[in-house]
């Protein structure tokens, strides 16, 4: 049976629907960013660029870096975007958009997130990059799905026990990243973390400018968080819904953080940019590697 109008949906030159692409627009190995104005920052360093398209938030350029085929694509911010980002992504892999049909023989993509976060210890300051081992989601987005057997209930039981987390706000949702591909871009220069995804960057993630939170312990509530040794670092708004959606739909995903702003000790970085590029340098040298 084939897939409804309706729901694989598709634009008048068949690409699929937000992003703008086609099945051959993508390579195997797909870095994703929050800011579309990254992605360029990224394929400068490729050694040919065959492919620029642009469609709302998502950014995607395809080319080669020491001669490996690298898609870099933005996502823009949240994981209600992530959710579009990854069911798309595998779409164009795992369905025949002629034939609006699943495909026979399924593929696997690599998935590397490039982006920023902020760290709730102390003893990570900016500038370090986090790897994500795993992530604590909260903002729900996979309650939305049926399959659920990898989720680490255990660790989202006691999260919501020793936060007093509020039954109003989502239950929080716990995932482990791609481990072959974590370890694949691990090494001193990183430090492996647990990733907490927010639903925003303010009041989610407990800043205040103006408007006030219900909870001003909340931040050091999850960062004295513990179970089995288990303890949060950092806090963004995107791994958790990559970490889900590629378990989902069986696709090997990690996401590298840049520690912008230091949330114990008030700092932000102040050459964000640079660092950047260095954590941009490292992810395709492992990459390839
Ligand atoms: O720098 P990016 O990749 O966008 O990631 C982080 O930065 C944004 C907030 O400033 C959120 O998307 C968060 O996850
Ligand atoms: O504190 C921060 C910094 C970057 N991105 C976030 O989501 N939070």
């Amino acid at each position: 049976m084939s897939l409804k109008a309706s729901e694989l949906i598709l634009n008048e030159d068949g690409s699929i629907y937000h992003l703008g692409l086609l099945p051959g627009d993508i390579a195997n190995t797909v870095i994703t960013v929050g800011d579309p104005g990254r992605v360029s920052t990224v394929s400068d360093h490729f050694d040919s660029i065959e492919l620029k398209k642009e469609k709302r938030e998502f950014n995607t350029h395809t080319g080669t870096y020491k001669g490996k085929r690298i898609t870099v694509m933005s996502t823009g911010m949240g994981t209600d975007n992530i959710d579009i980002a990854l069911t798309e992504l595998d779409a164009l892999v795992n369905i025949n958009l002629k034939a609006k049909k699943i495909k026979d023989e399924l593929s696997s993509l690599d998935i590397i997130r490039i982006g920023t976060t902020g760290s709730i210890r102390k003893e990570i300051p900016v500038d370090s990059f986090i790897i994500s081992e795993m992530a604590l989601g909260f903002d729900g987005l996979m309650h939305y799905y049926k399959e659920d057997s990898f989720l680490k209930k255990d660790i989202a039981a006691a999260f919501v026990e020793q936060t007093g987390w509020s039954a109003k706000k989502a239950m929080p949702y716990v995932v482990e990243g791609g481990k072959e591909l974590i370890e694949r871009l691990s090494s001193s220069s990183t430090i492996k973390g647990f990733t907490g995804t927010n639903v925003g960057f303010y009041g989610p993630q407990a800043r205040i400018l103006r408007a006030d939170v219900p909870d001003r312990e909340m931040n050091n509530k999850i960062s004295d968080f513990n179970y089995k040794g288990y303890s949060i670092t950092n806090l963004e708004m995107e791994t958790s819904g990559i970490y889900g959606m590629a378990k989902l739909l069986g696709h090997n995903a990690v996401s590298m953080n840049l520690v912008l702003a230091n949330r114990a000790s008030g700092e932000f970085a102040e050459n964000a940019k640079e660092m950047m590029v260095k954590l941009i340098k490292y992810c395709l040298e492992k990459i390839v590697a």
